[in-house]
């Protein structure tokens, strides 16, 4: 269970991000929604410890999440790839995630043979360094080293985007079947409301930094979406 309580975000005196309260429940899919600058990746980073909050704190199964090195679990993947690449191909990229997550080469190597079909295993052939891969190709190397280790939270910004619409039908099944497993929270946010609402059992949605929306998935939600994110 990951819990929010009082968290808030300024810059330069600006408030981004202001939730007075939030509990994701273990298991739950959760979809984060809103306009550009609503604050989605600023919440992401606060759950990561990427960044401070200004007041208030994230707990993740009681433990605050920057006051121990306990509460790692959580894994992540961002819509910019980029910051996360050196001169590593991508084998070396898995292998080197898996390393820092205590997994051997051969737990890494059944992962990716789990999930070659989406990531295309012609990625890992043709040895061409992370920072040469088109902007698709780094988001599905990505999205995959989140799953390595066996993470508890898996957290996905914007993980449709710069994906194709086959890719994209791989990642919604890949995603639905982590929902399905009781013991893994994921945590998705996006532009896209069809997809977001197809893959989560739960929608929030943020505008200009407060929390505007939490209601379950239903038959209405898209609509009640669209309607919304119209005015
Ligand atoms: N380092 C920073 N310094 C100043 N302002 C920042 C910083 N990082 C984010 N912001 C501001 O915080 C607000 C929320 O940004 P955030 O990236 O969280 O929104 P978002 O919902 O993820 O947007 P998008 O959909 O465009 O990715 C924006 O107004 C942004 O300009």
């Amino acid at each position: 269970m990951i819990q929010v309580n009082n968290l808030s975000k300024e810059y330069s005196g600006t408030t981004v991000l202001n939730i007075e309260s939030l509990e994701i429940p273990k298991g739950q899919s959760f979809g984060l929604v809103g306009n550009n600058g609503a604050g989605k990746t600023t919440f992401f980073s606060l759950l990561l410890d990427l960044i401070q909050p200004t007041t208030g704190c994230v707990l993740n199964n009681e433990i605050q999440v920057n006051t121990s090195e306990d509460w790692k679990p959580f894994t992540a993947s961002f819509l910019d790839e980029s910051f996360l690449i050196g001169y590593l191909t991508p084998e070396e990229y898995f292998y080197f995630i898996g390393d820092l997550r205590g997994q051997n080469k051969a737990d890494v190597d059944a992962l990716l043979i789990r999930y070659e079909e989406f990531f295309n295993g012609e990625i890992l052939k043709n040895k061409k360094y992370l920072r040469d891969l088109s902007k698709g190709n780094q988001k599905k190397v990505g999205i995959i080293a989140t799953l390595i280790g066996n993470p508890e939270v898996i957290i996905l910004d914007e993980p449709f985007a710069n994906l194709d619409p086959t890719t994209v039908n791989r990642l919604k099944k890949i995603i639905k079947e982590l929902a399905d497993n009781p013991s893994i929270t994921v945590l998705v946010s996006s532009h896209d409301l069809q997809h977001t609402v197809e893959v989560c059992d739960r929608i929030v949605a943020l505008n200009k930094g407060e929390l505007v929306k939490d209601m379950p998935t239903t038959k209405e939600t898209l609509q009640e979406l669209e309607l919304f994110f119209a005015v």
